[in-house]
């Protein structure tokens, strides 16, 4: 048994590395709608667009958290004109729900679909080898649900067995990779297609003096989609496929004392959003417990001889792990970089900074997959506040 600090109640026997069917992560895609803004100018547009520049000190506060959020650009399919098509949705709280669930239903398959291609073309196999398919996204709730749109435009075997996770928020990053391991590895000869697709559609509101949660969430959150297909039994070489990254072992706990920190509730005016100025604190707080009860039953204490794939919930988020892990510099090197790029784009965005790293990695001449280091941990952040820790190990880089 794994020991335990009490911290997670319950954790999962780690499989060792090479042990017969750990699940491997085989190929990554990544997309993101075409436009774009350069947070320089953001709250000038945004100000503008939802016609508040009557709110100069509103806007003052707006500039201050962009410019401190550290971005420098955030994709987003949320153009000029759609807005202006939809005036609902510049309201602080005007009834729109209909117009963004149009939309969001369209859209994001659409983005998924795009980081689905690109994982299956790296893969390199028949899309007919595909078994289960995970969807994941913060909001865009229908039925039949994103997964079925997505076997049908991707022309997969209408027998694909499908899981579709709506509104779990940015933790879930973790979570298909959770739930995808278990596919993988109980299921004999099973490939896992695993699609995050996540948009600010339904978030994108105008400015409130009451709600500067509101308005942090207007400067940070982005529009990215990301898929990942996952299988076990793949030896590191020999084989038509090719592991990047294993996942070891996984766990989610939900942090002591933290009810009503993040969070979003579905109501006419969309989905709103919560976030407590505590939520760096608190990650800073609990984030030793989560990686000793991860890396404990490996021996490893060393944060520093870990690589690093933590959800870049925010600026202060980030600095408070570097902070309590006593992180080099470089080890969130990726992590700032994705961040700076792109945002917070919710679930997807942590298969970014995977993608980066294994690509740096391989540009780099490092040795593995993993920025020459062995082991990585992989967190997910987001309501609740829960937190899902996955132990991965990265593969040589073979030339
Ligand atoms: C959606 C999911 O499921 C998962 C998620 O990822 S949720 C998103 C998690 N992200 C966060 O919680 C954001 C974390 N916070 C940050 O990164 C930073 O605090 C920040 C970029 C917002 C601001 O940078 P900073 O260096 O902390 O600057 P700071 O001067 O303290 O804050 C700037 C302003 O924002 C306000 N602010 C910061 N966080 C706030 C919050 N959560 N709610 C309301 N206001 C907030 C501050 O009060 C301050 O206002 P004034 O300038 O008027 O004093």
């Amino acid at each position: 048994m794994a020991p335990t600090n009490g911290f997670v109640e319950e954790s999962q026997t780690a499989i060792p590395r090479g042990g017969p069917g750990v699940a491997s992560i085989l190929a990554i895609g990544t997309s993101n709608p075409s436009n774009y803004f350069n947070q320089a100018e953001y709250a000038d547009y945004y100000f503008r667009v939802t016609k508040s520049e009557h709110m100069t000190e509103l806007k003052e506060k707006f500039k201050r958290i962009c410019e401190k959020s550290l971005i420098k650009k955030r994709h987003m399919r949320l153009t000029e004109d759609i807005l202006k098509a939809n005036p609902s949705m510049c309201t602080y709280d005007g009834a729109s729900i209909n117009e963004r669930m149009d939309l969001k239903i369209v859209e994001m398959p659409k983005l998924g679909e795009s980081a689905a291609i690109e994982a299956l073309k790296e893969w390199g196999q028949p899309k007919s080898k595909i078994t289960h398919i995970i969807v994941n996204s913060t909001s865009g709730v229908d039925m039949p649900g994103a997964d079925y749109q997505l076997i049908r435009s991707l022309g997969l075997k209408t027998s694909v067995k499908r899981v579709m996770l709506y509104h779990q928020g940015c933790f879930a990053g973790g979570t298909v990779l959770r739930i995808a391991k278990d596919l993988a590895e109980n299921n004999p000869g099973a490939r896992v297609l695993v699609v995050c697709s996540e948009l600010t559609i339904p978030t994108f509101r105008g400015p409130s003096e009451e709600d500067s949660a509101s308005l942090v969430g207007q400067a940070i959150f982005a529009d990215g989609g990301s898929a990942v297909i996952v299988g076990a039994n793949v030896p590191d070489e020999g084989s038509a496929e090719r592991p990047l990254f294993r996942l070891v072992s996984n766990s989610q706990v939900i942090l002591p004392n933290s009810e009503n920190t993040v969070g979003g509730h579905l109501r006419d005016c969309g989905l709103t959003i919560v976030l407590s100025p505590e939520v760096p604190n608190l990650i800073g707080k609990n984030i030793l417990p989560c990686l000793e009860e991860a890396f404990t039953p490996f021996g490893i204490s060393d944060w520093n001889s870990l690589f690093w794939v933590p959800h870049p919930g925010g600026a202060a988020i980030l600095r408070a792990i570097e902070e309590k892990a006593e992180l080099k510099k470089e080890k969130l090197k990726d992590t700032w970089n994705v961040w700076s790029e792109y945002g917070n784009m919710s679930s997807a965005t942590v298969f970014f900074i995977l993608n980066q790293m294994r690509k740096r990695s391989l540009a780099e001449k490092k040795s593995t997959t993993g920025d020459g280091l062995e082991w990585g941990v992989l967190l997910g952040f987001g309501p609740g506040l829960t937190v899902e820790t996955v132990v991965l190990q990265s593969v040589p880089i073979v030339a």
